[in-house]
Parts: structure tokens; sequence; C-alpha cells
């Protein structure tokens, strides 16, 4: 830790930048909101899985890799698996069904955060893997005088914390003026939410001490936090759309449960990849998922690699919102293509790349001084360290960069063939050969042996 910058987070809940302090430094605790796994993830929901990628690396770099804890949950129980699971498998048990639904958009959803070079989170806890302990701050907000049961389900009482609404910055009278009154009768105030609801014979349900049911959204991650990071804990972090109502009622259920003050002490939100103005969300229809991104040719006829995405990403700050084009895209590939190929090294990462991180993840200053740093490793081959080091902070360098062996003698040999060509002035054999590396990204550098004055060719692997 001794000689590492300060590191500076925006905090939504005192809407300030400060000073980073961990509760325990040997042990930094962040919570992310992960997907629900009803169907493929768009390229928007992206977005919190690389922003807080970085920020782990970051946390990684500054208090060493095994004293930071990412929780990462994947919501596997929600009314739109139910109705995504009666639509894709009519023929089949409910539960039957809703497990092909969520291990096929789970398993998705994981290659598509590592094609996006995304470390794995510590831990990934399942929401169906929870429900005791959700049960368990369920009754105690009941006996705290905070919930209470009323048509077939169990409310939280809005008007029974003092500060509700402190980090979406509402009040509850905000609330009442747009309330639909006839609807949510049985609730004693308008923004009352659901904490477990009864379930019928077809839904799936969960026996509790109020019949056999199922959770509210906002419970699980009240109950996931805490038993892998504790009861108040370091960062919590998504999307802006997560602020209100989902954050705002994490809060109230985890901080009434254990009589807290604050449940994370540092709340951080990034902003909306947007096409055209709007927010892309699956409501509006804008979407493209990373599946197709990845692996189809879907977004301007053609597929583009995780990296290309993930830098595209990291080209704008993380608060700000981004305009998803193809031009950025470009833009990024680009970029990329001026920068070495290179292995993971064990060196120390380039400090401008560290200070723009440290800055409340200032990545477009970070990737500036890392394409600086790149330029300048392509000209001195013993910054290409440091340049490993930096890049692999962003995540942008694969983490082995091999080049396979196979490929490597396939390439030599070819490039002993042209010299042959070369010599017998077979010009047109030997620039096709040229040229066929060339597609496959090898490039060829023609030279004379200071010695022998005869030709030499080496090759390199570019982007
Ligand atoms: N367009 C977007 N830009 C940035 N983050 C987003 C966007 N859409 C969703 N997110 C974030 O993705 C994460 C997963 O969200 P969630 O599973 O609720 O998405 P969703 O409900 O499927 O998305 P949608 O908003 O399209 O309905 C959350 O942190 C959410 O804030
Ligand atoms: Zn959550």
């Amino acid at each position: 830790m001794a000689g590492q910058p300060i590191l500076k987070l925006y905090n939504t809940l005192t809407r300030e930048k400060a000073a980073f302090a961990p509760i325990d430094p040997t042990n930094v605790r962040m919570y992310v909101c992960g997907p629900t796994v009803y169907d493929y993830a768009h390229i928007g929901n992206a977005r919190p899985a690389i922003v807080f990628d970085v920020l782990f690396r970051l946390l990684r770099h500054v208090y060493g890799e095994n004293h930071v804890t990412y929780a990462r949950n994947i919501t596997d129980v929600d009314d739109k698996i139910n109705a995504r699971a009666l639509r894709d498998h009519p023929g089949l048990a409910l539960n039957e069904a809703i497990r092909l639904v969520t291990e096929k958009t789970e398993t998705q959803y994981l290659e598509d955060a590592k094609a996006l070079g995304c470390l794995d989170p510590t831990v990934q806890p399942r929401a169906t893997e929870n429900i005791a302990g959700m049960i368990e701050i369920i009754e105690r907000l009941i006996a705290k005088g905070h919930a209470y049961q009323a048509e077939g389900e169990v409310l939280f009482d809005t008007r029974s914390m003092a500060d509700y609404g402190r980090l979406s910055n509402r009040n509850l009278e905000d609330q009442q003026a747009g309330a639909r009154v006839a609807v949510d009768a049985h609730k004693r105030n308008p923004g009352d939410f659901v904490l477990w609801k009864l379930s019928s014979e077809s839904e799936p349900g969960w026996d509790s001490p109020w019949g056999r049911g199922r959770p509210g959204w906002h419970i699980e991650c009240s109950a996931m936090s805490q038993r892998y990071l504790g009861e108040v804990f370091d960062i919590h972090g998504g999307g802006l759309d997560l602020i209100f109502p989902h954050h705002e009622n994490e809060i109230a259920q985890s901080r009434c449960a254990h009589g807290t003050d604050v449940m994370a002490n540092v709340w951080m939100h990034n902003g909306f990849l947007q096409v055209e103005g709007r927010k892309m969300s699956k409501s509006e229809g804008n979407f493209v998922t990373i599946y197709e991104l990845l692996h189809t040719e879907k977004f301007g006829g053609r597929k583009w690699p995780g990296e290309v995405l993930r830098l595209a990403m990291l080209m704008t700050h993380y608060r700000e919102p981004i305009d998803f084009s193809i031009k950025r895209l470009e833009e990024a590939e680009r970029l990329l293509a001026k920068w070495p190929l290179v292995k993971e090294s064990g060196a120390a990462p380039d400090t401008t790349v560290i200070s723009a991180l440290a800055d409340d993840l200032n990545t477009v200053a970070a990737v500036q001084a890392l394409h600086a740093l790149a330029q300048a490793a392509n000209a001195e081959p013993a910054l290409l360290a440091t340049y490993a080091a930096s890049a692999a902070l962003l995540g942008v360098q694969p983490k082995e960069t091999e080049i396979d062996e196979a490929l490597a003698s396939a390439v030599d040999a070819l490039v002993a063939m042209r010299l042959e060509m070369l010599k017998a002035k077979n010009f047109a054999e030997a620039d096709k050969i040229r040229e066929d590396l060339a597609v496959k990204g090898v490039q060829l550098k023609d030279g004379k042996d200071a010695a022998t004055g005869e030709r030499v060719t080496t090759w390199e692997v570019k982007r």
C-alpha cells in the first residue's frame, strides 16, 4: 500500500468524491448487483460488469490480490423468469423449465463476461441458494416493527424508517403524489415494497413462516451481501437505474434489520449505455446482446472482439452516458491495433495509469496514458513489461498472449519459402505469401544481414 496514490471515489450517498478508506484493508468488500437470468445480457448490461471489474483490479493492485472480496449475485428467482420459462418450454413442469432458462442464461452471462476480459468475482451467489437468509432478515424486520403482512404479502413499512430515501434524495411525500392508490390499497404507504409474496400451486415457492412463497427482488441482495460481506461493507455498485427503488430498498432492509447507520460506505453507479440518446434496454427493444456482438454480424455487418467492446466502454468515464455506435467501436479497434502484443508481466504498472484510475476510475485518462506508454514501448522494448502490467490493470490485454507454437513454425516455414522465391525472382508468388500472412495478422519485415548482406525477414503479429 505504501507509495500508492490515494484512491478517490464518487459516492452517490454523499454526492461527493472522497478518499476511500476501507473498513478492513486486509479484506476490502464490494458488492455489485448482477443479472436477472431470463435472457441474454445486452451490451448495456456489460457496462457495470466492466466498470466494476476495473475497480476490482485496481483494489487488488492497491490492497493485494487476496485482500479484496467481490460479490456479484445471480438473480435466479423472478417473475420474468417464470414467464420466460412458460413461454419457451410449455411442455415441461415449471421448475424444470425455470432450471433450463436460468442455467442457459447464467452460463452465457459468464461466457460473455469472460470474453469482455472480466475476472471472475470472488463469489457469485444465487438467490435460490440464499432463501433462508432472506427469511431470517424478514423475520427480524417484522419483529422490529419495520414490516407487516397484508393480503398474502409481507411488506416493508417505509414510514418506519426515519431517513428512508436518503440515497435517491426522495422523500415519502414525493412518492405519495404519484401513487396508484387503488392498486395498492393493502399497503400502509404507497412506497411500501414486497419482501415476500405467496405463491400459487403452479408458481415456484419455498416454505416460510408466512406460507409457501417467494422473495421480492430487493431482499435478495440484502441477504447475499450480508452473508458474504457482512452487515456493513465498503462498496456497493450497479447501474444508475438501480438507485431507486432497488438500492434504496436494499438499504432500508439491511439497516433496519441490523440496526446500522449505513449498509455500504460507498455507493457507486455507472451511467447508461445509450442508443440515439435513449437507454439501451430490453423494454425499449433497442438492444443488441453481447453474444450477438461477439459471435454474429448483426451489428455493423461484422463480429467484434471482446477487447474492442471493452476498450470502447472504457473510453468514456463510468458516470457519463455512452452513445453506442459502430464509429466508437472502430475507434477503439484502431487504438488497440497500435498497441504491442505482450505477455502478462510481473512488473509494476505505470504510475500515470494508476493515478488516473485512482481518481474516481478516470479510465479516459488511463487509456490515454496507456496509449502513450504503448507508443513508447513500441520504440523502446525495455518498456514492454511496464506496458503489459498497466494494460492488465485496465484488463485490455488478454491474460496470456502467447503466439502459439504451431502458428510460429508455420509462419517460419512460409517465410523461408518466400525467401527462396525471392532468390528465384518469383515475385508474384512471394508477394502472395506476404499478402496471405497479412490477412492472418502476420506482418513481414525485410532487411539485410549486416555481416553477409543477405536478405533476412522477420515477422510479428499485428492485431
Ligand atoms: N443501458 C444500460 N447502460 C448501463 N447499465 C445498464 C443498462 N441497462 C441495464 N444496466 C445495468 O445492468 C445491470 C443488470 O441489470 P438488470 O438485470 O436489471 O437489467 P435488465 O432489467 O435486464 O435490463 P433492462 O434495463 O434492459 O430491462 C444493472 O446494474 C443495470 O443498472
Ligand atoms: Zn441488488
